[in-house]
């Protein structure tokens, strides 16, 4: 793609996009609750005060409520035992209120997350990790997919258009969280793939030759303009907390001031975050429209 050096890679405003998809889920949800009589519920589980998970679970039930939808919030101490958490996700599982269950990561040390997240009924997994949904999505049948890489999905979709087939879209990271699904996603959406993690001998030659590069590997500035093919999109998934002098301020994992050569980029805040909330609620509905379909069928 053609790019003059007197253009500047234009900004993905994920803020912009994360409040117009809230406010379409919010017009979904009051017809939704016209049709069906019921009410989409979200539960939201906090073991521990780690004060970064307090401070998401907050935003994330104010923008539920704001969408209008029920909120339901656990804070459970931090020596809460397996059994009580599993307990309490069974008990979630049969409550017909709840269509979507959220338990937020990472637990205190002594609890083991795998357990926890296979015991969430697939069709309440609103985070998308349960092996149920990464195997629904690995073999494109309908899954409840992660939040971050969804959102990451409709920025680039917003950006370059429904057609991305063909396009070489390179990941940098390998988690199940965000590097695996959204390769699984952009292989759905055909196109090429290229995983570069950790242990990849020529990276940054890989991520030249990316049209798509998606950046999730928790590495301030890792990824610099010599690694950026001009014209490419670049999500940015990193958010670190770096120290500036006296103040700590937040940056993503790529040099944000050596992509202008990029066609678009991600700001870091303001880009792929806002949309992972978004995309929860975004999962809850489409959890509670599944079930209410199945309810209308049966
Ligand atoms: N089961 C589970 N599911 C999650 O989805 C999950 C989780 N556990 N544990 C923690 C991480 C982190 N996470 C973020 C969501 C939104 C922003 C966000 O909106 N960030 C803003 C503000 C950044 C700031 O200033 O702190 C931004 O990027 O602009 C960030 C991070 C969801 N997580």
């Amino acid at each position: 793609m053609g790019m003059d050096k007197f253009t500047r890679a234009a900004n993905i405003d994920g803020k912009e996009y994360a409040a117009e998809l809230l406010e379409r889920i919010r017009a979904d949800v009051e017809t939704l609750k016209a049709t069906t009589g019921a009410v989409p519920g979200l539960a939201v589980v906090l073991v521990g005060d780690d004060p970064a998970s307090a401070i998401y679970v907050a935003s994330k039930q104010r923008q539920t409520v704001a969408a209008g939808m029920k909120s339901f919030e656990y804070r459970l101490a931090a020596e809460t035992s397996q059994d009580e958490l599993l307990e309490l996700v069974h008990r979630l599982n049969e409550d017909p209120e709840v269509y979507g269950i959220l338990v937020q990561l990472p637990l205190p040390v002594h609890l083991d997350p795998n357990a926890v997240i296979q015991a969430i009924n697939p069709d309440k997994d609103v985070d998308g990790f349960h092996v149920s949904n990464a195997g629904r999505l690995a073999t494109g049948n309908p899954a409840l997919v992660p939040c971050t890489p969804l959102g990451c999905m409709m920025l680039i979709k917003a950006t370059l258009g429904e057609n991305l087939s063909g396009l070489h879209a390179v990941i940098v990271g390998k988690s199940n969280i965000v590097g695996k699904p959204m390769a699984q996603m952009l292989m759905n959406a055909h196109c090429t793939i290229t995983v570069v993690h950790s242990q990849t001998r020529n990276a940054a030659e890989l991520c030249r030759a990316a049209d798509i590069l998606v950046v999730a590997a928790g590495r301030a500035g890792l990824v610099r303009g010599d690694w950026i093919k001009p014209g490419a999109v670049v999500i940015d998934v990193g958010i670190n907390r770096i120290q500036d002098g006296e103040k700590s301020r937040i940056v993503g994992d790529v040099a944000y001031g050596e992509a202008g050569h990029a066609r678009a980029i991600t700001p870091v805040p303001g880009g792929v975050g806002p949309m992972t909330i978004a995309c929860l609620l975004s999962n809850t509905l489409t959890a509670f429209r599944r079930h209410h379909a199945m309810v209308a069928t049966a």
